[in-house]
């Protein structure tokens, strides 16, 4: 059970300044609804209503990145399923902002600029720095209390994650406690049958970290997206490299490169890799290819193949327990959309005991129709849940049990 402090135990009256975890999708600029906005509405609701003046802030994507945007579509979006009005500055700590945190009345909301628009949230560095940025020595004296709701964003030692905590008395909201004691208490389960993890999703570098420490708890990891191209490329195939404007592969294989080599020599054969992968040939439909006859380094590849999907289809029917962590493929097309949609049917079709995590992944159940009640528990959270299934501890968390 947790030691961390709850909006319970929040005095009336407070100036409270609240982290969420509102990154999301964006498509041509536009940021999308997710689930998201819905958990984190039921903390942000709670503290208005109780008559607290709440302050919010959040991030979106990373600097140089396209979904790095501004927070103003977030304030509508968020308003919307809070049901009250959720008023935006564009200004993290300036004048502006403490301009409106000044002027806010009782039980009014109001939403700060992206906080990675603010030099001092990246990098990531020892909470005890973080306190000192003048970010957070700024805004922290505005404030009576500082809540992280932000259980998705907790493995990142950022100023808006773990500076204030030191500064303010901090509490945990609803999304931190509901998220902190489902996937806590994942990690300690103990399962008969069985266990296999679906890997995917863009951010390899946060997952296959995550495979290296899982090795006990997991019989079998089936790859797909990003990750299951590194692990392609290591095997001496010819994807997993940045063509075009795809610029997903290279980093991350620098970084990777030595610990997907090592897995594959130690865990070879608990790892199940594409046999064949999906493309958009010139006519703009879905093509596949069997891995075996990829032999040059010329496309982009968008999902697994179906003979893939038909090799882990029984390997997840077999399975007491699923965990996915990253989309198979560019799932929000649907020509692309085959290996993630696969795997989750499957898994829905069965009695296993199942999480699906990411803000990004679990989108898919909601777009393809999929029924929540079919899954064990749906995270909002990706690389915060599979380092909590390893037993580490999350830095956001550590800094509220200290309070
Ligand atoms: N082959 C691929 N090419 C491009 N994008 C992909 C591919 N495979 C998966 N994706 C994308 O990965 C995203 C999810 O990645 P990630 O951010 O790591 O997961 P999450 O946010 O769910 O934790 C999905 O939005 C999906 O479109
Ligand atoms: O979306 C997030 O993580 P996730 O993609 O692992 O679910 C969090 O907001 C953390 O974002 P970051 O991985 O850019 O630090």
């Amino acid at each position: 059970m947790s030691t961390f402090k709850t909006l319970d135990d929040l005095d009336s009256d407070q100036r409270v300044l609240v982290r969420l975890d509102l990154n999301s999708p964006v498509e041509d600029g536009e940021v999308q609804d997710n689930r998201r906005f819905e958990r984190h509405a039921q903390t942000v609701r709670e503290l208005a209503e109780a008559g607290h003046r709440v302050v919010l802030m959040a991030h979106q994507g990373r600097p140089g990145d396209d979904d790095f945007v501004s927070l103003d579509q977030h304030a509508d979006i968020l308003a919307e399923h809070v049901g009250r009005d959720v008023a935006f500055v564009a200004d993290t700590y300036g004048d502006e902002a403490t301009e409106a945190i000044e002027s806010l009345e009782s039980g009014e909301i109001l939403l700060l600029e992206n906080t990675r628009m603010c030099e001092d949230e990246l990098p990531e560095e020892h909470p005890d720095d973080k306190a000192k940025t003048e970010f957070v020595q700024t805004l922290a004296p505005l404030f009576d209390a500082y809540v992280n709701d932000a259980y998705s964003a907790a493995h990142r030692s950022h100023a808006s994650l773990v500076g204030f905590p030191l500064e303010l008395p901090a509490y945990a909201g609803r999304v931190m406690e509901t998220e902190y004691e489902a996937n806590s208490s994942i990690a300690t389960r103990e399962f008969d049958g069985q266990v296999t993890m679906v890997v995917g999703g863009t951010k390899a570098t946060d997952v296959i970290d995550v495979m290296n420490n899982l090795g006990e708890t997991v019989d079998q990891f089936l790859l797909g997206g990003i990750a299951g191209e590194l692990f392609l490329r290591a095997a001496g195939h010819d994807v997993g490299f940045d063509v075009g404007e795809m610029d997903l592969f290279d980093d991350q294989w620098e970084e990777n490169h030595e610990t997907i080599e090592s897995l594959i020599d130690e865990r070879g054969d608990q790892i199940s890799l594409a046999v064949d992968l999906a493309y958009e040939d010139e006519d703009d439909e879905r093509a596949e290819i069997s891995v075996e006859d990829i032999d040059e380094k010329d496309k982009g590849y968008l999902d697994v193949g179906s003979d893939t999907v038909a090799e882990y289809d029984p390997v997840i029917r077999d399975s007491e327990a699923v965990f996915v962590k990253g989309a198979l493929g560019l799932f929000e097309d649907e020509r692309f959309s085959n290996g993630t949609v696969g795997v989750l049917e499957a898994i829905s079709e069965t009695d296993c005991f199942s999480v699906v995590g990411g803000g990004d992944t679990s989108r898919a159940i909601e777009m393809y129709g999929l029924d929540e009640d079919d899954f064990g528990h749906v995270s909002i959270a990706g690389g915060a849940y599979i380092r909590a299934l390893t037993g580490a501890s999350l830095v956001g968390v550590e800094m509220l049990e200290q309070n």
